[in-house]
C-alpha cells in the first residue's frame, strides 16, 4: 500500500498526517500503521499517527494514533498542525473554521504571514473537564482532583487531575529538571487509578503567568509538547491558585512555547506555532 503524508510538528511534538480527503484507509489497520509509520528505524519516525479527515459536523475531523498504536481522544499541537494544513491545502477556505476531534468540536482561528503560509494558529479547546469519574480516574464520583495526595512506587505526590477530552495528571514541582519524568511517567500511565491510562505532567510555577512543563505521554512517552498537557498545566496552576484565570499564561514546554488562557467563558485557549517537516509516500 502507497500511502501519501505530510510530517508535520507544534514546538516538536510530531506526528505523520495522512490526508482521508486524498486517500483511503482500511479502519483495521490504523493501529498497526501507526505503530509502523512511528517507528524511527523501520518508519518515518515520529510520536504517532493523525487522520484529517470530512467530517459531519465540522469543516475538518482529525483522529490521533499514538506511537504505540493507542488512538487519543484530543491533540493540541495536532489540532494547530491540522489547521495549518487544512487552510494551505484549500479543505478550508476560511481563516476561522470548526475542527472535530473524537473529544469534542473546537474553533481554529489561523495567521499567516506574507508569504500566505500559516504562523500562528489559536485554538478554542473547550472547557475542561474536572470531575473525577470523567477523567476518568478512580475514587469518590462527582468530586474534583487537586492538589490530592497519590502514593506511587516510595514516593507521594500531590496530583492535580484534568482532562481536555483526553486524561491529564499534574504534578507541581520546584525545579522542572528534577521532575521523575522518565521514571515515573511511565508508572503513572499504566497505574490502576487511570482506568484509561494518563498523560502524566511536571509543572513549575516561574510566576503567576509563567510554567515550565514536561511531559509523559499515554501512548508515547516522552515527548517534547503536548497542547492538551499545556491547557491542563494550566487549568491545574490555576485550581492550585498559582496562576491567575483570565490572564495569558506562557508554557515553556521541552520544544518551545505556547500562550494559554483560561477565559471567564471557562474556555480554554491555545496559541502557538504548527511546521510542515517534509511529504512523501509510506509505502505499508
Ligand atoms: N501530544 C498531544 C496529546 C496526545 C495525547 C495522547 N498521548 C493521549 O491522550 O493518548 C497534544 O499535543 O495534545
Amino acid at each position: 500500500m502507497k500511502i501519501p503524508f505530510t510530517k508535520m510538528h507544534g514546538l516538536g511534538n510530531n506526528y505523520i498526517y495522512i490526508d482521508l480527503f486524498q486517500t483511503e484507509l482500511p479502519e483495521n489497520r490504523l493501529s498497526e500503521l501507526a505503530i509502523n509509520m512511528s517507528n524511527q528505524n523501520t518508519g518515518i519516525g515520529s510520536d504517532g499517527m493523525i487522520l484529517i479527515h470530512p467530517a459531519e459536523k465540522a469543516d475538518v475531523g482529525m483522529r490521533i494514533f499514538n506511537k504505540d498504536g493507542s488512538e487519543g481522544m484530543n491533540c493540541g499541537n495536532g489540532l494547530r498542525c491540522t489547521a495549518k494544513y487544512a487552510y494551505e491545502t484549500g479543505i478550508v477556505d476560511k481563516k476561522e473554521f470548526t475542527i472535530q476531534t473524537k473529544a469534542n468540536i473546537v474553533r481554529a482561528t489561523v495567521k499567516e504571514n506574507n508569504e500566505q503560509k500559516v504562523n500562528e494558529v489559536t485554538i478554542d479547546m473547550g472547557a475542561p473537564i474536572l470531575q473525577r469519574e470523567q477523567i476518568p480516574m478512580l475514587g469518590e464520583a462527582g468530586t474534583t482532583v487537586i492538589n490530592e495526595p497519590f502514593k506511587v512506587a516510595d514516593k507521594t505526590l500531590h496530583v492535580t487531575a484534568v482532562s481536555m477530552g483526553n486524561p491529564h495528571v499534574i504534578t507541581m514541582v520546584d525545579a522542572i529538571d528534577d521532575a521523575p519524568l522518565t521514571t515515573l511517567g511511565p508508572v503513572i500511565e499504566k497505574d490502576e487509578r487511570f482506568p484509561e491510562g494518563v498523560n502524566t505532567e511536571f509543572i513549575e510555577v516561574v510566576s503567576d503567568e509563567e510554567i515550565h512543563f514536561r511531559v509523559w505521554e499515554r501512548g508515547s512517552g516522552v515527548t517534547e509538547a503536548c497542547g492538551t498537557g499545556a491547557c491542563a498545566a494550566v487549568v491545574a496552576a490555576t485550581l492550585n491558585k498559582k496562576v491567575t484565570k483570565g490572564k495569558k499564561i506562557v508554557v515553556h514546554l521541552a520544544g518551545g512555547d505556547l500562550i494559554i488562557e483560561w477565559r471567564e467563558d471557562d474556555h480554554i485557549w491555545m496559541t502557538g506555532g504548527a511546521e510542515i517537516i517534509a511529504s512523501g509516500i509510506f509505502y505499508a
